[in-house]
């Protein structure tokens, strides 16, 4: 937690999450208890599954994002059921409202549960009444994105795609947009060209993770290629001054995720996040905690985990909060009204 008084600033801060994967939002405790609630069996072969505080203790020792990934994918395995999607979802919005979000925006990996065996719609259906139930109960206003997987044949995301169950929750509007995600070094994303095209062709909108592991010219590629208009870590971004200066006159938003970059090496301390290059650039940015059941922390955390190592002004902060509401896909309307709690909120602030 960071140092008060900025701690309560940072705190009441009207926020728009980009950047969270439901299922990394599934802690050690709530996957042992849907482990026993589905009968599901936990490898028996690895030692960090012997009890939720083993599986803590590793996901403190990631080595990389394909560390992370095995686990990732192995929590998946004990979600079956439309109220398992349902207690997930509406765990991480408590988390969220409690850290100042007023608008989430969330990733799901639909390949990775039909591939088990689990439809579209028991995902989809617990994840849709865990968002209505936020709305109403928490005044969080939410969005959900379909995220396609990087590492599976680009068929497989195409068959995906045009499920009928999919492609009937793209038309009524029940998902705003698709991502793309998962390892990211051996799958550049101009691999995912057909995609992307038949994304925006049907209206929808666009992002993908890159510049995560990957170099900056996958973050050039996802924006003169795939057409995406943000991009999901990009922290690459800062080894391209060409690029930079591109990425700020088009106004693309990254959606940034300190502590997951730490905790899966991408920088040694959130103090290497170019934070700081981006503000002085122009550059727009949202922070975001990406799989914050396993990276140690939810937004707020990230929040602070910045503010301990930039000692951001009120303007600075401020500056990243309008752009990450002016970022956000939602309605103007929304926008206007958390501008406004946003102005409210600063000059609260500045006249303690
Ligand atoms: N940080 C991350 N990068 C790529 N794919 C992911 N899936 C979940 N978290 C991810
Ligand atoms: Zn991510």
């Amino acid at each position: 937690m960071c140092k008060s008084p900025f701690h309560a600033f940072l705190k009441a801060l009207p926020k728009c999450e980009h950047h969270i994967h439901l299922e990394g939002a599934l802690t050690p405790s709530l996957l042992f208890s849907l482990a026993k609630r589905n009968s599901i069996s936990l490898p028996t072969d690895d030692p960090s599954f012997a009890s939720p505080e083993a599986l803590i203790e590793r996901y403190q020792r990631f080595t990389s994002l394909d560390d992370f990934l095995q686990y990732y994918y192995i929590g998946f395995s004990v979600l079956l059921h439309s109220s398992d999607f349902e207690a997930l979802a509406w765990d991480y919005f408590q988390h969220a409202s409690d850290g100042g979000v007023h608008h989430a925006e969330v990733f799901f990996d639909p390949q990775a549960h039909t591939s088990r065996g689990v439809s579209y719609t028991t995902v989809l259906s617990g994840f849709q009444a865990a968002c209505s139930r936020a709305e109403r109960e928490l005044g969080i206003t939410t969005e959900l994105i379909t995220c396609y997987l990087r590492h599976l044949p680009v068929s497989d995301a195409l068959a995906m795609f045009d499920h009928a169950e999919v492609q009937e929750s793209y038309r009524n509007g029940s998902i705003r947009g698709i991502g793309m995600d998962s390892s990211e070094l051996d799958f550049p994303p101009e691999l995912f060209q057909e995609l992307f095209d038949k994304a925006r062709e049907q209206g929808l909108r666009l992002t993908t993770h890159a510049g995560e592991e990957g170099p900056a010219d996958y973050i050039a590629t996802a924006l003169n290629n795939l057409g995406v208009e943000r991009i999901d870590h990009g922290i690459h971004l800062a080894d391209d001054e060409e690029l930079m200066k591109q990425v700020v006159a088009r106004g693309t938003l990254l959606t940034i995720c300190p502590m997951s970059n730490v905790v899966l090496r991408c920088v040694k301390e959130v103090k290497y996040v170019p934070i700081r290059k981006f503000l002085n650039a122009g550059v727009k940015f949202s922070i975001n905690s990406d799989d914050p059941a396993y990276f140690g922390g939810y937004i707020l955390d990230n929040y602070c985990a910045v503010h301990d190592a930039f000692d951001l002004s009120i303007a600075e902060w401020e500056s990243i909060a309008r752009a990450s509401i002016e970022g956000s896909w939602c309605g103007d309307e929304r926008k206007q009204e958390m501008l406004a709690a946003l102005a409210q909120h600063v000059e609260t602030w500045e006249r303690k």
